[in-house]
């Protein structure tokens, strides 16, 4: 008896199970998406959601170096890269930073102030630390398995570009270039992360591990989008953060 319940789920059960956390907790759920997408935002409150973001931008790169700081196989490393190449580019086209930074001048910010960092909010600091932290010491399966957020992420880039260039003035084909490229980089990426999770998450502990790993990491997008909302949204903004009419395109 105790056999079968310590057995792990079948590979589509257990994939159902990682399905099931981004059906109930992925972030396209989040109220202030709702806003964002619908065109309820202020120009304002887009540019606090520009300015917070890319604190999550900057430090997909680093995490992602972190992860393979850690790795002994290199085909994984070599099967790794590719995130940060897509987020770094080479220097003279760049990648997805230098297209966040697009979009932030698209909505009136000067790029250096955005990419200084200064007024991102702290609950974002905190948030997103918090991965890059978990990344950098967990085991490596729960570090894939954090990362397949992603799984669940190119139907929100796609609500995304809908719903800003019907919504905003200032979307078009360069200024949401970002989400656009997204679309085709997040696929790939989750099926290698996905079959590396289904493959090597083989008991019944590690997939509980890796659930729990998807889980925080929900979390930590939620979390970003709560402190947007009571920053912005309900106007308390807390001390040190981004003001508006500071750190604009001169
Ligand atoms: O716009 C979004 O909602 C969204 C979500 C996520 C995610 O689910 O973590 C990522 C991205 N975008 C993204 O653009 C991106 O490069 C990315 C990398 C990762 C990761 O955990 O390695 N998540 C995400």
């Amino acid at each position: 008896m105790k056999d079968i319940q310590d057995a792990p789920l079948s590979r589509d059960a257990f994939e159902a199970r990682l399905r099931a956390i981004g059906a109930e907790r992925y972030h396209d759920r989040h109220p202030f998406h709702g806003r964002l997408h619908g065109g309820h935002c202020t120009p304002d409150e887009v540019r606090a959601w520009v300015i917070n973001r890319w604190m999550y931008q900057s430090r997909i790169p680093m995490k992602d170096a972190a992860f393979m700081s850690r790795v002994e196989d290199p085909d994984l490393r070599r099967a790794w890269r590719k995130r940060i190449e897509d987020h770094d580019g080479g220097t003279a086209e760049g990648g997805g930073i230098r297209r966040w930074l697009a979009l932030a001048q698209a909505v009136g910010l000067d790029p250096d102030y955005v990419a200084s960092g200064v007024g991102i909010m702290p609950a974002t600091r905190f948030a997103v630390d918090a991965y890059v932290r978990f990344v950098r010491e967990m085991p490596l399966l729960d570090a894939v398995a954090a990362s397949l957020t992603e799984l669940f992420a190119p139907k929100i880039h796609a609500q995304r570009i809908e719903g800003l260039l019907a919504h905003y003035h200032f979307a078009d084909d360069s200024s949401l270039a970002y989400f656009k490229k997204r679309l085709t980089e997040a696929p790939e990426d989750v099926k290698f992360g996905l079959n590396y999770v289904l493959t090597h998450a083989n008991t019944l502990e590690k997939q509980d591990a890796a659930a729990a790993a998807l889980t925080f990491k929900t979390d930590v997008l939620w979390a970003q989008l709560d402190a947007l909302w009571h920053g912005y949204v309900e106007g308390n903004i807390p001390p040190g953060a981004w003001r508006p009419g500071e750190g604009m395109a001169r």
